[in-house]
């Protein structure tokens, strides 16, 4: 152990040394050109470095020299934020760019250790400031950084994993910051007319507040499509090594009002993705199709609803192909008017191209999603796996789902009526949607117990209409526009002819309708049920 004599005597050999040092120093920099003081730099620098065990790297906020954003920078910032929102006692707030959340981050010349498989590394934020900046008129921005500090004997592992690491986390940070968009096709004709700067896509925020959670719908169907979307998305090295483009087709299919289009908002909740809802009658061929495809983004879910309404996809393959497809036929038609004068197209052949084509590589992980409420009318080109990979069938609310939903709207999990509401459940036919029409309270004044009698209400009007409801009807013929179309009304297991005028009255044997798209279903032709029961 050094007395404290050594320690004087050790602080005053110290001392002298540095202070011949600087005197030799302030010689050199007096009479010596600058080369050589350039040149004795290099060779401190050296020795220093060969004393110094760390490694600096720097990430500078502005690459170029037409100082371009630096996504570096910005995935190493996100990455920290989380960090040293913890750690760090000088932070700054900020609304990024496209971002819904106030940001936290390190304020400048403050510092963070980060501890990875076991390694101690430090960040310290801070900025250089161009002494002209003040004096110019156009000032420079500030050009802040990041610097990594670590051990020399950690160098593979830092460079190869954990700057990786680091990146990679902090994009996946910003994206979940990032507000979320819903794009939607503007048509070529109003892309013509209006400013060239607009594109095939136009957006809104998009904030639906759908969830798994909110979502009516068995728990083990629901584990089942959050795991297989968790697994797409963190399988970019699988798909790579399979040789398959990293997307994922998803079929929902199911009677209306049961939740396809809340699905896909929480399928985009989920994974925080931008939805693209594609309408099809709106795009005027497959080169636009093909184009609108290129102007997508990667982690977004591509959506076409009632694909069976967008396009006739219920003949053979081949000869749709010849045709151009249709796209003023099915039932949502009126609203889903194709904007351009020559209506659209756009073929099966196209569109099985846009799903699995050579162009829907491009761009990276991407889920598509086609709703219809009739599945059975699609292609089976169409819906084969591997372009539709999973098929989802949304159906009528169970007594799970309506717990879903009581929770959700009446913040009810147990309640007197719940076994009776189990009961005619079984017995009726009822969607999601009319169950939320009928738990969401009207008036101020309605609790949970006026809620719950309202949807008990409906349960035994829809039991009674199932059981007086036929359960089949079949148009015979659609191939002529203009020909009265038979239809064999069958109740139950119990067929039964009708013979009706054109205005679809009957009068008992066949009854003969205007021609309707087949297969229609009951309430399309007649308005009301209980008329079709009296007829029969
Ligand atoms: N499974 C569900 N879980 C929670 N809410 C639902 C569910 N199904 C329907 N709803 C409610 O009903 C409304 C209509 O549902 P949604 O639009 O998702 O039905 P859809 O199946 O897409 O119908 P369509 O075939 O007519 O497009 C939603 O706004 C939602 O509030
Ligand atoms: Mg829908």
């Amino acid at each position: 152990m050094a007395t404290p004599r050594t320690m004087m005597e050790l602080w005053t050999t110290l001392g002298s040394t540095i202070a011949s040092f600087m005197f030799v120093w302030a010689i050199i920099r007096q009479f010596f050109p600058v080369e050589l003081r350039r040149y004795l730099g290099s060779y401190t620098h050296r020795l220093v470095d060969y004393f110094y065990p760390y490694i600096q790297i720097t990430i500078h906020e502005f690459t170029g020299s037409h100082l371009k954003h630096s996504e570096a920078y910005s995935s190493v910032e996100a990455y920290l934020s989380t960090n040293s929102s913890k750690i760090a006692k000088r932070l700054k707030a900020e609304v990024g760019k496209d971002s819904s959340k106030l940001l936290l981050s390190m304020d400048e010349h403050e510092r963070v250790t980060d501890e990875f498989n076991g390694v101690q590394v430090w960040w310290l934020s801070s900025k250089v400031v161009s002494l002209s900046r003040a004096m110019s008129y156009y000032p420079e921005p500030e050009r802040r950084y990041y610097r990594l500090k670590f051990h020399k004997k950690h160098r593979d592992m830092i460079t190869e994993t954990y700057l990786e690491h680091v990146l990679n986390k902090g994009k996946e940070i910003k994206r979940q910051n990032k507000q979320r968009r819903l794009y939607t096709n503007n048509s070529s004709s109003s892309i013509k007319y209006s400013s060239r700067r607009q594109t095939l896509w136009s957006h809104i925020v998009f904030e639906h507040p759908a969830t798994f959670e909110t979502l009516a719908m068995e728990p083990d169907k629901k584990q089942e499509i959050t795991e297989d979307l968790l697994t797409f998305s963190k399988s970019k090295d699988y798909y790579a090594r399979i040789g398959k483009a990293w997307k994922r087709g998803y079929l929902l299919h199911g009677p209306p009002g049961t939740g396809k289009s809340t699905l896909i908002a929480a399928m985009a909740n989920f994974l925080s993705y931008d939805i693209y809802d594609l309408e099809l009658t709106a795009v005027k061929d497959n080169t636009e199709l093909r184009m609108l495809l290129i102007g997508t983004t990667s982690k977004s879910i591509i959506v076409i609803e009632d694909i069976d309404c967008s396009l006739e996809l219920t003949g053979q393959r081949k000869k749709i192909e010849e045709k151009p497809l249709d796209s003023n036929k099915g039932k949502k038609e009126a609203g889903k008017e194709p904007k351009d004068e020559g209506g659209s197209k756009v073929t099966l052949s196209g569109l099985l191209n846009f799903i699995d084509g050579l162009w829907s590589s491009s761009g990276g992980e991407r889920i598509i999603v086609f709703t219809t409420n009739y599945v059975e009318k699609l292609d089976p080109a169409l819906t084969r796996r591997g372009r539709m990979d999973k098929h989802v069938e949304m159906s009528y609310c169970n007594f799970e789902g309506f717990k879903v939903l009581a929770k959700n709207y009446l913040e009810v999990e147990a309640h007197p009526t719940f076994d009776l509401i189990q009961k005619l459940m079984k017995e009726a036919l009822i969607t999601p949607a009319d169950v939320a029409e009928n738990l969401m309270p009207k008036t101020a004044t309605e609790n949970a117990d006026v809620c719950l009698s309202n949807l008990i209400r409906a349960l035994n009007e829809a039991k009674d209409l199932k059981k007086n409801e036929p359960a089949k009807v079949e148009a015979m013929s659609t191939d002529t526009e203009k020909e009265p179309v038979k239809v064999e009304v069958m109740l139950l297991d119990q067929p039964k002819d009708i013979t009706g005028s054109t205005e679809g009255t009957s009068k008992g044997g066949s009854m003969l309708l205007d021609p309707i798209k087949d297969p229609v279903k009951v309430d399309e032709m007649l308005p009301d049920k209980q008329e079709a029961a009296a007829i029969l």
